[in-house]
């Protein structure tokens, strides 16, 4: 299995809870998803309470990562596409979730979303990462 994210050597800027000005997403897998409930902070926006674009790009960046990570897949994003449909509000529940989509060689296909409380989309991510380490994507309906 791959070093545990809760080590304290982590900081991780998405994930991690040592690094001071990291986001400290928080993710649970269920099924082929892998998700987290995250509010932004003020510190976060852009302008006019929207959350800056880049650090949406993050949180789905992260949650494609992390799908990866808990499967033992070690990865790099190598490629990512985001489509934002819905200005990401700070201080409210959003939901961030990834899933795979496919794997050829060493390039794996992966998906996120961003979701916001009334349920619609905000943004969606789909994106490449190269395989930097052993392991292959698992068929889809293969429990952890
Ligand atoms: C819990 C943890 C969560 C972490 C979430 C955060 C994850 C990140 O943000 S990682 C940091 C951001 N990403 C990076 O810094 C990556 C920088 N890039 C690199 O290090 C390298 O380019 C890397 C590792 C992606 C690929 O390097 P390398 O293995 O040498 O690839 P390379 O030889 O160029 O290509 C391998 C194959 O993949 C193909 N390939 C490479 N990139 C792409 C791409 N974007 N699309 C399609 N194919 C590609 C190449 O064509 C090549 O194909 P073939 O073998 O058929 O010729």
């Amino acid at each position: 299995m791959t070093k545990p994210l809760k080590d304290e050597t982590n900081i991780c800027f998405g994930c991690s809870p040592n690094n001071p000005i990291g986001l400290k997403m928080e993710f649970e897998d269920d099924g082929d998803v892998c998700r987290a409930y995250y509010t932004a902070r003020p510190e976060h926006m852009g302008w006019n309470d929207v959350v800056h674009g880049g650090l949406v790009a993050t949180m789905l960046d992260e949650a494609m990562g992390r799908w990866l990570w808990v499967r033992n897949l070690i990865t790099m994003t190598a490629e990512m596409t985001i489509r934002y449909s819905k200005p990401v509000p700070v201080g409210v529940r959003l939901t961030v979730e990834s899933s795979g989509v496919s794997q050829k060689g060493k390039l794996i296909e992966m998906t996120a979303r961003i979701i916001l409380p009334d349920g619609s989309l905000a943004a969606r991510a789909r994106a490449k990462f190269l395989k930097v380490g052993p392991g292959n994507l698992p068929e889809k309906g293969d429990a952890e």
